[in-house]
């Protein structure tokens, strides 16, 4: 799991844990023996440590729920054996150095890294806090502002960023791990005292309540009812203290969080997301046996709400899109809509005005059905009317290749009838998007009972491709997504019917941490 290569008087130690590097116990375990057998050859003068792939993901988030994350040696442990080394260490990071990962970088005496690595601590989005000095080293290494923005948010950063707030010592193009064996060399016998993280003073401290004050006020907006957030604050204040009463207080913050109710969820989220795309039918097929075709050009049956959403999901992704209306008007309706979200993109510089010409040079669009006689896709997506859907796939049917899948966003309509009205109900799904469908993440793939498995692959792999998470369902009134909805909306309602106001309703939903109240997502559909 961790392999020990000498290189000319330096010790690497590459991670080597697949599919991201995760710190189980026995990779912590072979680490602490690399770093005791380095230590103690008079031949070795500088460590580097790497991870093969990529550098490290973090710990490994199973152990939370084990208990495996505390036993020795902990990330705690190796963090401190790093700082403390009498030889130079040296993090050779490409790839991912996130959570315990990137606390084992900073507790390292110097990080070389690819122009293609990303930095992060995610521990907030499972519900903890890095709890591995993290919340100690990192503002002594960027600054009080720095650590307040990035901890709390758990957003990434390029290298490019890391360098400019000190994380990184060099960005190299070619091979990190080359250029950090050379670098180790290079420093070997050189003091270490002013490379321990740990020791080093907080910068910024001045500002501290104006800071916290700040922090604080963004994480409730933008992590509305988690409660790791605050506690991570409360953590990276800590290190305004010195670094024995920050580590205290980083553990009593952290002690709160992991016997919360909230770690237990997100972890089981974390999970679970990664789940919902694999899928298997009762036949024993899955992605391991049957491939997805890939959908390389695609037509989106109706402008309205739905259709224009689930036109940029497909654009976003890079899949040139045909939008199709009956008529004229309501087709430049449609488009209108679509350009203003994108100009509205621009404005607020998620993306740039030459992306955005990108995106929409390969947006087409038809009236009527005669042009899509060389689509892989069709999404229909009118509104929820049996007869008229079948009308649809009737025609499309006749029109269409014969290979084209033919899919129908519903939130409810039965799969099965309206593939009835073509002579391909192997290739009918439901495809059913929740509004907005550029920005909800979860698709539900409805299955037909005759819907092939080469169409449930292909639904699987196009909805992991324009960036949602797609889940296999089965075919029957309001599938998985709106039964459950339909109970949240009844309570809603009677909560209206005892007196409450809508606004009331839709205001304590989303302090809970909803992104949108009940009576808000009615008023989008
Ligand atoms: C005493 C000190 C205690 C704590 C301090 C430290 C705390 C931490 O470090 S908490 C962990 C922080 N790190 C993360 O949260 C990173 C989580 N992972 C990711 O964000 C992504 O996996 C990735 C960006 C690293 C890679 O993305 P991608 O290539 O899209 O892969 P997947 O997300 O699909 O993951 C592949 C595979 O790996 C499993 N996995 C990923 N990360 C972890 C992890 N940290 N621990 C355990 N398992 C992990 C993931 O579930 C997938 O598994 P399957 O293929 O079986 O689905």
């Amino acid at each position: 799991m961790v392999d020990y290569i000498t290189r000319d008087g330096v010790a690497l130690l590459q991670v080597n844990n697949p599919p991201v590097n995760a710190l189980s116990h026995n990779v912590r375990a072979e680490i602490k023996n690399g770093l005791d057998e380095a230590g103690q050859d008079k031949q070795i003068k500088a460590i580097v440590i790497s991870g093969k792939r990529s550098f490290i993901a973090g710990a490994d988030i199973t152990e939370f729920k084990s208990g495996s994350y505390s036993e020795w040696p902990t990330i705690i442990d190796l963090c401190d054996l790093i700082e403390s080394s009498g030889k130079p260490v040296v993090a050779a990071i490409k790839g991912f150095a996130l959570g315990g990962g990137h606390e084992i970088a900073i507790s390292c005496h110097y990080r070389i890294a690819h122009e293609k690595s990303k930095f992060g601590f995610p521990e907030v989005d499972i519900g903890i806090l890095p709890a591995a000095g993290g919340t100690q080293r990192f503002p002594r290494l960027v600054g009080l502002e720095a650590a307040l923005d990035l901890i709390p948010s758990g957003r990434h950063i390029g290298a490019a960023q890391a360098f400019k707030l000190g994380i990184v010592d060099k960005v190299v193009r070619g091979d990190a791990v080359e250029e950090a064996v050379k670098f180790a060399k290079s420093i070997a016998g050189e003091p270490l005292v002013d490379r321990r993280t740990s020791q080093r003073p907080v910068m910024g401290a001045e500002n501290a309540v104006s800071l916290r004050d700040a922090a604080v006020k963004l994480a409730m907006k933008k992590k509305k009812g988690m409660i790791a957030p605050i506690h991570c604050i409360k953590a990276v204040m800590g290190s305004l203290l010195p670094f024995e009463q920050g580590m205290e207080i980083e553990a009593s913050e952290g002690f709160m969080l992991f016997t919360s109710g909230q770690m237990g969820a997100l972890q089981y989220a974390f999970f679970a997301q990664r789940a919902a795309p694999k899928w298997s039918l009762p036949c024993g097929a899955s992605f391991k046996t049957v491939k997805g075709r890939p959908i390389r050009n695609a037509a989106v049956i109706g402008a309205g709400t739905m259709g224009t959403g689930i036109a940029m999901a497909m654009l976003n992704a890079g899949i040139p899109v045909t939008l199709v209306e009956q008529d004229r008007k309501f087709l430049d309706k449609g488009v209108s809509l679509l350009k203003l979200l994108y100009a509205g993109s621009v404005s607020l510089r998620k993306i740039t005005q030459d992306q955005c010409d990108a995106i929409l040079s390969k947006l087409n669009t038809a009236v009527g059905y005669k042009s899509l006689t060389n689509v892989d896709l069709v999404i229909e997506a009118v509104y929820e009317n049996m007869a008229l859907k079948k009308q649809i796939f009737a025609e499309l049917d006749r029109i269409c290749p014969p290979e084209t899948f033919l899919w129908t966003n519903t939130s409810a309509l039965d799969i099965d009838e309206i593939a009835s009205a073509t002579r391909r109900p192997d290739k009918v799904l439901g495809t059913h998007f929740f509004v907005p469908a550029y920005h909800m993440k979860l698709l539900e793939n409805v299955r037909g009972k005759l819907t092939s498995a080469e169409t449930v692959a292909s639904a699987q792999m196009f909805g992991t491709r324009i960036g949602k998470i797609p889940v296999v369902v089965g075919n029957c009134h309001g599938f998985v997504g709106n039964r459950m909805l339909h109970k949240y909306a009844h309570e809603s309602d009677f909560l209206i019917e005892e007196g409450c106001w809508p606004e009331d309703v839709d205001m304590v939903a989303e302090n809970f941490g909803l992104p949108l109240g009940p009576f808000k997502v009615r008023d989008l559909s």
